[in-house]
């Protein structure tokens, strides 16, 4: 049996009990660690916190490992109870259909264990979630490399007067271009795209195309570390968002469309006041 299970944003404590249940029952744990960060991530101590309330030790499966060393994983799953664990929803934004299809194909059974995903926690701000078009991924440009695929999506949102979210680049375990080069895999410190990263790297599209999809006056919530204890909302235009100090990751950001005079009243609650 393959659990594909949801460890929700928070921290140790937002797994669910049939979670938790069944990571108990498992021979091995995994846990993916690449698209995602849970509060305590950052520290050193972090992953024992989990393994102290699983009860289990917890392999990490950094993006190597999932697309590389996934047969074995799979293998596991055909003779004995395996967990995959995912920070949020395992379909949660980044989707692992990947590796259900796979198990499936090998005849092997698949549970999904749900939890609280980014892409219901920004509820919080009042925005209806049913008023949101397609999300989108924001890069972290490089000096030869600034795709710009996101811009159209979020004219096509504004236009039909729909949010969009933004889900800002994390990097992490990333070789770098010239250890590649010399064939002996050196890694990149870990990033994760602030908010105002975005919102310059918006800007500098928006500046670039001049089609007005949105704008330093665009109304926008950015959102650090939701469903954790010092999680930050605020509510404001890019250009007052810009000055903010989100703190440490993740973060990730929402571009209004057309607002309900109940979204702005819940709006207001998060406005930002300088
Ligand atoms: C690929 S998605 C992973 C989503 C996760 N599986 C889930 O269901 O929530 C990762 C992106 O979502 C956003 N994100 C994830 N967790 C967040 C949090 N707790 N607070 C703010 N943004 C978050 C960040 O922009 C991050 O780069």
């Amino acid at each position: 049996m393959l659990y594909i299970i949801g460890l929700g944003l928070g921290d140790e404590k937002d797994i669910t009990i049939r979670g938790l249940e069944a990571i108990r029952s498992c021979t091995n744990v995994y846990m993916e660690a690449y698209t995602s960060l849970l509060s305590f991530g950052l520290s050193s101590n972090g992953l024992s916190n989990l393994e102290s309330l699983y009860g289990k030790s917890i392999i990490l499966a950094d993006r190597e490992m999932v697309e590389e060393k996934s047969d074995d994983i799979l293998s596991e799953a055909h003779h004995s109870h395996v967990a995959f664990l995912v920070v949020g929803d395992p379909f949660g934004a980044t989707t692992h259909t990947d590796l259900v299809v796979r198990a499936k194909k090998l005849g092997i059974d698949v549970k999904i264990v749900h939890n609280v995903s980014v892409m219901n926690a920004i509820g919080i701000c009042g925005l209806q979630l049913y008023r949101y078009g397609e999300t989108v991924s924001i890069p972290f440009f490089t000096d030869t490399w600034r795709p710009d695929s996101f811009y159209e999506k979020i004219q096509t949102n504004r236009n039909m007067g729909l949010h969009t979210l933004c889900l800002l680049d994390i990097r992490v375990k990333e070789p770098t271009l010239e250890s590649l080069a010399r064939g002996r895999k050196i890694y990149e410190p870990p990033r994760y795209m602030t908010i105002n990263t975005a919102i310059e790297q918006l800007l500098e599209i928006e500046q670039a195309r001049q089609e007005s999809a949105y704008g330093e006056d665009t109304e926008c919530v950015g959102f650090a570390r939701l469903g954790s204890e010092d999680q930050m909302i605020v509510a404001g235009t890019m250009k007052q968002l810009q000055t903010i100090d989100f703190g440490a990751p993740l973060h990730c950001l929402v571009i209004t469309g057309k607002t309900h005079p109940l979204e702005e009243e819940m709006l207001d609650f998060y406005r930002c006041r300088t």
